[in-house]
């Protein structure tokens, strides 16, 4: 696997797989590496001939009370990760190589990037959707990968793609999760093993409003009920909400639904979501 920390060395490596005829994939990550990055990589190997992993903590999307300074490091154990399972190019750019001085553009998804986390972490997307046209235009690839765990992340994404008639793919890939159902996340550590044991309400809250809605329920008292089981484990609730699952609006009748949900416990903030399957008990 190269490593390559300087644009030029990037776009020198595609060049040549690109030359040669290769279809290039790019899974974009923060690091800190877990089996939910490992899913994306998996897929990006069946969905190209080369892969270029990205490791970028990327100042642009946290806001001033965020985790930035501490959020998980661990490039060695990154590397030795990525290598082993056949990634083709390491891009790890430092801070100045992707903002150098004058850096003045950023890129803002309107509409679905404003509810939900976008309503919570002001900013955060424009910061997303910034660092991930970047991304697009450095590396050129056929086709990018991005986790369901971050379901309005990937909405977001979808969007900008359409908007701004980018030539790839995106794919999407289902959310890994412990046995307990907790969704892999880096941000995991942060957990004491007593809030650890307790994080498991999110995935099961999730799970009861969820079956609740496709029965026929009342999703609003199905929602309250998720609220109240994250409440009862020591959560905060920033929000649990029913939406359309591309433009995370209203529901509309005969579209897909999605529930998706964030809330802090110990500090910690965990996101999560899930489809609604209503054919389940039509
Ligand atoms: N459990 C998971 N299953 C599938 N994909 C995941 C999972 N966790 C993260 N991803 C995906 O990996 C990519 C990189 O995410 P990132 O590096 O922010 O990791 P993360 O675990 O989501 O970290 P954070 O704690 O910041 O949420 C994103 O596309 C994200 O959706
Ligand atoms: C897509 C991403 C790498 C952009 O910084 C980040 O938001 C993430 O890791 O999900
Ligand atoms: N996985 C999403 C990145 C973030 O929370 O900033």
């Amino acid at each position: 696997m190269q490593t390559v920390r300087q644009l030029v060395d990037l776009r020198a490596g595609v060049a040549a797989w690109r030359a040669a005829g290769e279809r290039v994939a790019l899974v974009p990550t923060m690091g800190a590496l877990h089996d939910g990055h490992m899913a994306l990589v998996e897929a990006a190997k069946r969905a190209a001939d080369r892969v270029v992993v990205s490791i970028f903590v990327n100042p642009k999307q946290f806001g001033p009370n965020e985790d930035l300074a501490k959020y998980p490091r661990k490039e060695l154990a990154d590397s030795r990760m990525l290598a082993a399972a056949g990634v083709d190019l390491l891009w790890l750019p430092p801070v100045e190589e992707m903002y150098p001085e004058g850096f003045a553009t950023s890129v803002s998804v309107s509409g679905v990037s404003e509810v939900l986390d976008g309503a919570h972490r002001p900013g955060h997307f424009d910061g997303v959707a910034t660092v991930v046209a970047k991304l697009f235009n450095q590396v050129r690839p056929d086709v990018a990968l991005f986790g369901e765990k971050d379901w309005q992340q990937l909405a977001v994404i979808r969007r900008l793609v359409a908007d701004l008639n980018l030539e790839l793919e995106i794919h999407g890939v289902p959310t890994q999760r412990e046995d307990d159902g907790l969704a892999l996340s880096s941000r995991n550590v942060y957990l004491v093993p007593e809030d650890r044991a307790r994080a498991v309400a999110l995935p099961r809250a999730l799970g009861v409003a969820e079956r609740a809605i496709a029965k026929g329920g009342d999703p609003e008292a199905a929602l309250a009920q998720a609220r109240e089981m994250l409440a009862a484990a020591g959560f905060e609730v920033d929000y649990v909400a029913l939406t359309d699952a591309d433009t995370l609006g209203e529901p509309v009748e005969g579209r897909p639904m999605r529930l998706l949900a964030a809330a802090r416990i110990g500090g910690t903030r965990l996101i999560d979501n899930i489809p609604v399957n209503t054919n389940d008990y039509g």
